[in-house]
C-alpha cells in the first residue's frame, strides 16, 4: 500500500509507472515524508565487522566495540544491539547464527562475486528454475517421515542430503544475508509484507545473467537447509522470490554518509517499502537524507500544487554527467529512459534529434 499524507496522493505517472504528486503548496524546506525500517537488506560481507547491524552507522574502517561474534554482527552500542535482539527476536538470532555457522563450515565454497556471462535469462527459464528451487526447498525442509520420524528428530533423508550437496557447491554469503532478511521480516510482520512488500513495482526478469539467476536459486534450499523447524518454507520462498523481483526497482544503496553527497563507502544495499513510491529526477526536488534506519524526503524549494514530488537517483559526481550519460547510467541501474524536464532540455541543445 503506498503512503499516505496530507501533502501528497500517489498516482499514475504517465511512463513511469507511479509516482507523488504534491496535494497542495509545500513550503521549502518541508519534511515530507519519513520511511518506516528497511523489509530487507545486506551489509556486504567486508563491511559486516565495521557496520552497526542495527542503525547501519560506519565508523571509517573500525571495528565496532559491540560484537556479536556467533551471529557475524556488530553494533555502534549496547543499546543498539539490544533493539536489534528485540527486532529479530529468538527464532531471527538463532537463523542469523545457523547462517554464520552455515558459511564458516563451507568457508571453502564461499565465492562474493557473481561472474555476469551470457545474455538474461528469459522469463520463462527463470519460472521453471525457481519452481525447481523451489521443489529443492520443500524436500530439503521436509519433514520427511521415515519410521514415523521426522527431519526434526532424524536430522535431513537422503533425497535432502542429496539435493544440499547437489546446490551447495558454491555460496554466496551477502545473498544468503539478504534473503534471509527479507525470510525474517516476511516471518515478524506479516501484515507490513502484505500491504507494503507485495505492492511494490516487481520486475520480471530481474537477472543480469544465468550465473546470478543460479546463485539465488540455490541459495532458497540452502537455506532451507539450516533453518530449523519453526520456519515457514512457503514464506521462504515468498520472500526469496520477491526480493529478486523487488530489488531492481526499489533498492537504495546504503552509504557511509546520510545524504547524496556523502557516498564514501558502500556498504550494502535495502528495500525501505514506504520510501519507495518517489521517481527520479535529473533535477530533484526532494533531498533525501538517511536517518539510521529510514529516509527523510524534505524539499528543497517552494513546490506548486500538482508539482511531482521527485528525489535523484544518482549520487555524487554522477549527477555531472551529461544527458547520455545520465541516461545510460539510469538504464542500466534502474531500468528506465529518463524523460525528466533537464534531460529533456539537455537532449534538445545538445542532439536536437534525440527526446
Ligand atoms: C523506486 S520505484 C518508483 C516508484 C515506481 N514508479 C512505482 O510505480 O512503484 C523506481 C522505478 O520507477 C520507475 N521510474 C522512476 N523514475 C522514473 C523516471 N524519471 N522515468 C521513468 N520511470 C521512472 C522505474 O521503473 C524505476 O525502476
Amino acid at each position: 500500500m503506498p503512503p499516505k499524507s496530507d501533502l501528497f496522493k500517489v498516482e499514475e505517472i504517465c511512463g513511469a509507472g507511479r509516482g507523488v504528486i504534491a496535494s497542495r503548496a509545500i513550503p521549502s524546506g518541508t519534511i515530507v515524508y519519513e520511511s518506516g525500517p528497511p523489509a530487507f537488506h545486506v551489509i556486504y560481507s567486508e563491511y559486516r565487522k565495521e557496520t552497526c547491524a542495527s542503525c547501519f552507522t560506519w565508523n571509517r574502517g573500525r571495528t565496532l566495540p559491540v560484537r556479536e561474534n556467533d551471529l557475524n554482527k556488530v553494533f555502534c552500542s549496547v543499546s543498539c544491539r539490544e533493539s536489534w535482539m528485540q527486532e529479530q527476536g529468538p527464532i531471527g538470532v538463532a537463523a542469523w547464527e545457523a547462517l554464520s555457522n552455515f558459511v564458516r563450515r563451507n568457508q571453502r565454497k564461499v565465492c562474493n562475486e557473481i561472474v555476469h556471462e551470457g545474455d538474461r535469462p528469459s522469463q520463462l527459464s527463470i519460472e521453471t528454475r525457481w519452481r525447481e528451487a523451489e521443489e529443492q526447498a520443500r524436500v530439503v525442509s521436509g519433514p520427511e517421515e521415515e519410521n514415523g520420524s521426522t527431519r526434526a528428530n532424524q536430522g535431513p533423508g537422503k533425497a535432502a542430503r542429496a539435493i544440499i550437496q547437489k546446490v551447495t557447491s558454491k555460496i554466496y554469503p551477502d545473498i544468503l544475508s539478504y534473503l534471509l532478511s527479507a525470510h525474517l521480516f516476511r516471518t515478524s510482520h506479516t501484515e507490513t509484507w502484505i500491504d507494503e512488500v507485495r505492492s511494490l513495482a516487481m520486475d520480471d526478469k530481474p537477472y543480469r545473467s544465468q550465473n546470478e539467476l543460479e546463485a539465488h536459486c540455490n541459495s532458497l534450499p540452502q537455506l532451507a537447509s539450516f533453518l530449523a523447524g519453526e520456519h515457514s518454507t512457503d514464506y521462504l520462498i515468498e520472500a526469496c522470490e520477491m526480493v529478486a523481483k523487488a530489488d531492481n526497482h526499489n533498492a537504495f544503496g546504503l552509504y557511509s554518509g546520510t545524504n547524496e553527497e556523502e557516498r564514501e563507502e558502500f556498504m550494502g544495499f535495502a528495500v525501505f517499502p514506504t520510501a519507495s513510491y518517489f521517481n527520479h529526477s535529473c533535477r530533484p526536488n526532494l533531498i533525501k537524507t538517511r536517518n539510521g534506519r529510514s529516509w527523510r524526503f524534505e524539499t528543497n524549494r517552494e513546490i506548486p500544487a500538482g508539482t511531482e514530488l521527485c528525489i535523484t537517483y544518482l549520487g555524487g559526481a554522477e549527477k555531472e554527467l551529461d544527458v547520455l550519460q545520465r541516461r545510460a547510467r539510469l538504464q542500466d541501474t534502474w531500468g528506465f529512459q529518463c524523460s525528466c524536464e533537464k534531460c529533456l532540455e539537455e537532449a534538445k541543445v545538445h542532439q536536437p534529434n534525440l527526446d
